[in-house]
């Protein structure tokens, strides 16, 4: 019994490479790719793939771009054998992708997995066991040479059966499975084993595939281990070094990325990261991460949602909404402050600058989603968010003072509401406050009349519902309109004025100016606003609703004029 439970665990040893090169490395060339969605990712499904489903990833996989995909473990189960049949007999594998099969390192699963493969124009035969010092102790009560004998027997029987078909070229990949809980010095004695016993030279190079079965260390240690193989691998230049990062750590893409620095050649996972237990390394994640480099992976994700949908539906698993590149969360601010760099940062992107909007690290546009979403508002959300939507949505750009004061008024709906808001609610809200706002005063129409010295304006009205007509005059319509209200008893000034025109239209459906009028009345400064195709009927209607947002009660009650 443990006194602490964590001390049940023991910390992973450092890699003795001192003189290490990979932290240095830049990226500078997309690794080999290879899926193995439909063996290592399908193996963990709940329900495995039925063949429909397998064909349908199959397909999206060769169509994103994928030159080599791992299509099944033929020995694994009839659906799986079949699948390999069909893909070949079924000509559905395009001159440029190579397919892959696993199998354990036993003679008869060999066997079988070669007759699955028959009449195949090139297969990547993929052979593994584990070589780790439990599995030889635990699992197969083995000593090193026994391990490594049971890797080099099983490629030498698959040379000798892929002798027997010419007309299939058969590519070795032997992974030595647990190869980073395994001493270094062992997994390469095995793996060179493995490079004797296929014979490959440069022309003939056989994959060796080192996995992180279980992520055991920080992704650094993944990176000394396989600078280490790259540097000691006997033949290297007869051999693609590949990755394959588990994410038990939830570092997987870190491996995949430091070990590519390393010196890999080549990298195995799964889209969105399906795979055994915490899944394989995301393959849509490393792949991006490049494009956000400036070097395009080979990859093609310019139609992100497809890619999810088929994958969901294949997998059965849903994508987390906050999944780097992919979930339905992650070009979305809630938050005021992202809300407002946003904001700003769309207002100067130009088409063809490099990408520099604050908090989105690609452009949504490049994995086919669209704006819509960006910006969405709860109580953790400022004015710039509201503008945002405002203006995305329905084309109303407001005076920074405005923004200020409206977004209040949001703010005190959304702390009642406690949920998100729609753009639909807000533009409903603005509606409300600043539109249909009608008390004390509903303005109905004008007349306004050209003089000698200015303009006469009469403005029929509602007073607490009660019809009046207001008169005044003043050197322009906005100005007689507030000599008008004087004659009510209310005395306000016009602070700022701007008119602009909107994208939305009004109920009427006509194009709509609006016009902005800061009122100061009764020691009170509120905006109001007014829409209407008639720019003079939107400056009125402007007025009274600021006057009306002041609370102001009119001293005189109207009489009919
Ligand atoms: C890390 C990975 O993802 S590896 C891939 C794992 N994927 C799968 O296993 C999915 C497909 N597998 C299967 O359907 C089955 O395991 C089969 C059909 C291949 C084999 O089934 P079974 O013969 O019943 O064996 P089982 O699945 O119980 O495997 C355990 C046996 O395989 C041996 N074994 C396990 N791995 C290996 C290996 N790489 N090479 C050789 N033998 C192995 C074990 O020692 C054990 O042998 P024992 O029965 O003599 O003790
Ligand atoms: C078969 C091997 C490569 C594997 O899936 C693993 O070790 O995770
Ligand atoms: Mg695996």
């Amino acid at each position: 019994m443990h006194a602490q439970p964590s001390q049940k665990y023991r910390p992973f040893p450092p890699v003795n490479l001192a003189d290490r090169q990979w932290p240095d490395a830049v990226i500078s060339q997309p690794p080999v790719w290879m899926s193995t969605d439909l063996r290592d990712g399908n193996q963990s499904l709940f329900e495995p793939m039925d063949a429909g489903k397998k064909m349908r990833m199959f397909k999206m996989l060769c169509q994103i771009g994928f030159k080599e995909i791992e299509v099944a473990f033929p020995a694994a189960s009839q659906t799986d054998f079949n699948f390999v049949r069909t893909l070949i007999e079924g000509n559905h594998i395009p001159a440029d992708v190579t397919i892959e099969v696993l199998t354990q390192a036993r003679e008869p699963l060999i066997r079988r997995t070669m007759a699955s493969v028959r009449g195949a124009r090139r297969v990547i035969v993929h052979i593994y066991n584990a070589i780790s010092p439990t599995f030889r102790d635990v699992v197969f009560n083995m000593s090193k040479d026994e391990v490594k004998a049971m890797a080099v027997e099983s490629v030498k029987l698959v040379k000798a059966m892929a002798a027997e078909m010419p007309e299939t070229e058969v590519i070795m990949q032997y992974s030595p499975e647990t190869f980073t809980a395994t001493e270094l010095e062992f997994a390469k004695e095995v793996c060179d084993a493995v490079t004797e016993a296929w014979d490959a030279t440069p022309a003939r190079k056989v994959i060796i595939n080192c996995p992180a079965t279980v992520e055991v260390a920080t992704p650094n240690i993944y990176a000394d281990q396989i600078e280490w193989m790259h540097r000691n691998l006997a033949r290297r230049d007869s051999v693609i070094l590949s990755l394959h990062p588990h994410n038990d750590r939830g570092t997987a893409v870190a491996a995949a990325e430091f070990g590519v620095m390393a010196g890999a050649d080549r990298v195995e996972g799964c889209l969105f990261g399906h795979g055994e237990r915490t899944g394989n390394v995301d393959l849509v994640t490393v792949a991006l991460n490049m494009y956000t480099q400036g070097m395009h992976p080979g990859l093609d994700f310019s139609d992100m949602n497809a890619v999810g949908r088929t994958v969901e539906e294949c997998t059965q698993i849903d994508i987390h909404p906050r999944h780097p590149y992919a979930g339905d969360l992650v070009f979305t601010a809630f938050s005021g402050s992202h809300q407002d760099a946003i904001k700003k940062g769309f207002a100067v992107q130009q088409e063809d600058a490099h990408w520099n909007v604050p908090y989105l690290p690609i452009d949504p546009k490049d994995l086919g989603r669209n704006y819509d979403s960006i910006i969405r508002v709860n109580s953790q959300s400022g004015k710039g968010g509201v503008a945002y939507l405002m203006e995305s949505q329905y084309g109303v750009v407001m005076p920074r003072r405005l923004q200020v004061e409206f977004s209040g008024v949001v703010q005190q709906y959304t702390d009642a509401h406690g949920s998100e808001v729609t753009a639909a609610d807000i533009w409903q809200l603005f509606n409300r406050t600043y539109i249909e706002s009608a008390s004390p005063l509903r303005f109905h129409d004008y007349q306004l009349q050209s003089q000698e010295d200015g303009q006469a304006i009469r403005i029929s009205v509602d007073i607490n519902g009660v019809p009046a007509v207001l008169g005044g005059q003043g050197n322009g319509p906005v100005d007689a309109a507030i000599q008008a209200l004087q004659g009510m008893g209310i005395y306000a000034q016009v602070r700022s004025f701007e008119e602009r025109s909107v994208g939305a239209s009004t109920s009427a459906g006509e194009a709509t100016a609006c016009a902005f009028v800061e009122v100061v009345c009764q020691d009170k400064v509120c905006y109001g606003v007014g829409m209407h195709a008639n720019i003079v009927t939107a400056s009125i209607q402007a007025i009274i609703s600021g006057v009306n947002r002041c609370g102001v009660a009119p001293a005189v009650m109207a009489k009919s004029a």
